[in-house]
């Protein structure tokens, strides 16, 4: 957040111009004489223009405001002075001179200011106008830095997109947008704010409130759940302080205090990456899951394997148990598509997954090992304990009405090959799987709705 001693205030401008009351004075004494100067002053603008090359319209009157030089010989250095040069800036940022170019035409007003006020006494006079031209500059340069600033985000927030798109068509086309789109349209949103705050669009057309932004509405229709919870409470301040710092920066612009709004920005900048950093994570979460989990059963699949394989290893060596790996294939499956359709075949995945799920401890998993077959992965005290638990699954499987179909109740077998160890040196998984296979082989052999079940001992 900006802090009370970042912001400089406006009384403190003349200060830091270096603008004093006695100069004040001097300019109030000699002001009818000074506004006299006020056609040669454009004169010699325009004359010294005509050799820079910058493209303008000769002798146009829309270069400068109606009161542009009345106010370079103002009297008073407050506010509204600051508001009209802050005007001003922006004016020729309108016309789209670049900084360089209102560079190379304030360096002219001052040439300009010093030939025609050469003959105007005191001397000192020049040097109070100067000062003025110098504020001009000094806006000149706060207001670029936020256009710079600007054109960073934008080009920053192309590449971002650019890249979170290709991670997700690479997964799949059809991955679900929507969180895409709301990270989208929160750094369109900030890019908006931006605008209002250098005054390039009206103030109406972004929601500055919490709730009406596309986040803050998409927080509450449930995406809140998807945030993870240790980062909530930081994520809803960090989203409530890019808004308050907008607020802030379009008043900011209101009273013409560009140097206020880049230090409000920054810290906007700063607040709102912590915001997408956030939910950038919940896309890559999300991501992983949908490239590890199987869509139709919510289990993971065989890219997890791996990885959960290898932490239960270091586990059941630590607490001293046996792996058990138990393989499970339907029975007879072909005919129920066959007969039911693809959508019936589907449901049963479906509820013998949960089946599955519910047979197995929080710290054990299961996973869809390919169409038809799945992999349970156990912990346990005893060699036969994974038998045990291949069984009960098994029971409960034949047990279970998978819904009714046109010539009744829907049954469904699975066979299961079951091996348990403590040999963890050993573990071969190519040959640990072999002998899955062939133990499930022989399950199916001999009449399927069976488990065959072997212990493997360290030779
Ligand atoms: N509905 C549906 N069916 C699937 C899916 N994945 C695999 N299958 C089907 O599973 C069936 C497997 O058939 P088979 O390998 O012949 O085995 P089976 O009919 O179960 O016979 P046994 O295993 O020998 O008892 C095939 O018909 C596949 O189309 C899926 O995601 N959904």
């Amino acid at each position: 957040m900006v802090q009370e001693d970042d912001v400089i205030k406006i009384d403190n401008l003349n200060e830091m111009i270096g603008i004093s009351q006695d100069h004040l004075d001097l300019l109030g004494q000699h002001q009818a004489r000074l506004l006299n100067c006020e056609p040669l002053f454009y004169e010699k603008v325009f004359a010294g223009l005509a050799n820079t090359g910058l493209q303008y319209e000769q002798g146009s009157t829309t270069l400068f405001l109606p009161n542009f030089f009345t106010t370079l010989v103002s009297t008073k250095f407050d506010q509204s002075l600051y508001h009209e040069l802050y005007m001003q800036v922006l004016h020729w940022k309108q016309l789209g001179l670049r900084q360089n170019h209102i560079t190379l035409l304030i360096n002219q007003c001052r040439h300009a200011v010093y030939s025609c006020l050469d003959e105007v006494q005191p001397h000192q006079l020049l040097y109070i106008v100067g000062l003025m031209v110098d504020a001009l500059s000094l806006l000149n340069n706060h207001v670029f830095h936020l256009v710079e600033m600007k054109s960073r985000i934008t080009q920053k927030f192309a590449m971002d997109v650019n890249h979170v798109k290709r991670s997700y068509e690479l997964v799949s086309a059809a991955f679900p947008a929507e969180l895409m789109q709301v990270y989208e349209d929160h750094v369109k949103w900030k890019i908006l704010a931006f605008s209002m705050a250098l005054g390039e669009m009206s103030e109406e057309k972004l929601p500055l409130s919490t709730q009406e932004c596309r986040l803050g509405k998409w927080l509450q229709a449930g995406g809140w759940q998807r945030i993870p919870q240790t980062a909530q409470q930081s994520f809803d301040q960090a989203h409530h302080e890019v808004h308050e710092l907008a607020v802030q920066a379009i008043e900011c612009n209101r009273n013409s205090q560009p140097d206020q709004i880049v230090k409000i920005l920054n810290s906007m900048e700063e607040a709102s990456d912590r915001v997408t950093e956030v939910l950038m994570q919940v896309m890559e979460t999300e991501l992983i899951r949908f490239c590890t989990l199987d869509s139709l059963t919510g289990l993971p699949n065989r890219k997890l394997f791996d990885d959960i394989l290898e932490k239960q290893l270091a586990f059941a060596k630590r607490r001293n148990l046996f792996v058990g790996l138990v393989l499970i294939d339907i029975d007879y499956f072909k005919p129920v598509n066959d007969n039911y359709g693809h959508l019936v075949g589907d449901q049963v995945l479906e509820q013998l997954a949960d089946i599955l799920r519910e047979c197995m401890r929080e710290e054990e998993s299961v996973f869809r090992w390919g169409g038809e077959e799945f992999l349970a992965l156990t912990l346990s005290e005893r060699a036969d304990d994974c038998y045990v638990l291949a069984e009960r699954m098994r029971d409960t499987i034949a047990k279970t009405r998978f819904g009714v179909v046109k010539d009744g109740e829907l049954k469904i077998t699975v066979s299961c090959g079951a091996i348990s160890t403590m040999s963890f040196a050993m573990f071969q998984f190519e040959e640990v799987f072999g002998q899955l296979d062939d133990l499930l082989y022989k399950a199916k052999k001999s009449g399927r709705n069976r488990t065959f079940h072997k212990v493997l001992e360290a030779e």
